[in-house]
């Protein structure tokens, strides 16, 4: 394993879920050095944040730009060729195969990696039938992850409930299995219906783990990052 390999740092993505650029350029200065990889979503990402990913990236951090992009396949690859112009280095679709062919031709010669949304960790079995699927969080992220192989895709989101599945039907370990649902020992769980303590995720076979409010809403965000990259650290083999 290489020593960059062992840096549990390079396995967690903060969330930056925060209502204002002010809020996160001070929530990025606080977590200084203990955090190198930052997500970037909905909430601040209209609200001037996807500048401020640009501008993370340009500082050396790793930035994902979490857009969940499903829409037809010219409006997709255009939206992944900007974002690849932005110098993000993830960014997220949902799993449909359709957009996810979109996505790869997009990012084409580029460095930007795309990653799928298999099925929300904040949905259970109830939530998929709802939605109009026939199948259940067990069969329909397999299947998910199986055509997001086959189409090229970087990673997957999903619950680290699921990786070890994933692994076992065949993904292979080249394409990185990115965890958002993540609760260390007594948090509360919030929206998220799938959650797995950082631990036992990385033990699971998660490759990056995604934490939002474990960590933004912490009264002390350094020390419960740092909390976290213990956790993952004892957990890598
Ligand atoms: O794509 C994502 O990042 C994502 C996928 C998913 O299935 N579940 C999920 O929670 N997320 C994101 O991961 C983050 C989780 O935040 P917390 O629940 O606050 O830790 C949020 O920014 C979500 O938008």
């Amino acid at each position: 394993m290489t020593l960059r390999n062992s840096d549990p740092r390079e396995k967690l993505f903060v969330a930056l879920d925060l209502s204002s650029l002010g809020e996160a350029e001070r929530l990025v200065d606080r977590l200084g050095d203990t955090v190198t990889h930052y997500k970037i979503g909905y909430r601040l990402g209209y609200a001037d944040g996807l500048a401020f990913g640009r501008e993370l990236a340009a500082a050396g951090k790793t930035v994902f730009f979490d857009l969940k992009l499903h829409d037809i396949d010219n409006t997709v690859r255009e939206g992944v060729e900007s974002v690849a112009r932005m110098g993000a280095h993830y960014l997220t679709v949902h799993a449909y195969p359709q957009t996810m062919k979109a996505a790869v031709a997009g990012r084409a010669g580029t460095g930007l990696k795309i990653l799928a949304v298999t099925i929300l960790t904040s949905w259970n079995d109830l939530d998929c039938a709802e939605a109009g699927y026939s199948g259940t969080v067990s069969t329909l992220v397999p299947m998910k992850a199986r055509q997001a192989a086959a189409i090229g895709i970087d990673g997957i989101v999903c619950s680290a409930q699921e990786t070890a599945q994933l692994r076992a039907v065949g993904i292979p370990p080249a394409i990185e299995f990115v965890t958002p649902g993540i609760r260390p020992a007594g948090s509360a769980s919030g929206d998220q219906k799938r959650i797995v303590t950082p631990a036992d995720a990385i033990r699971g076979g998660a490759d990056r783990l995604v934490v939002g409010r474990p960590i933004t809403g912490a009264a002390d965000p350094v020390e419960a990052a740092r909390g976290i990259l213990i956790e993952i650290h004892g957990a890598t083999a």
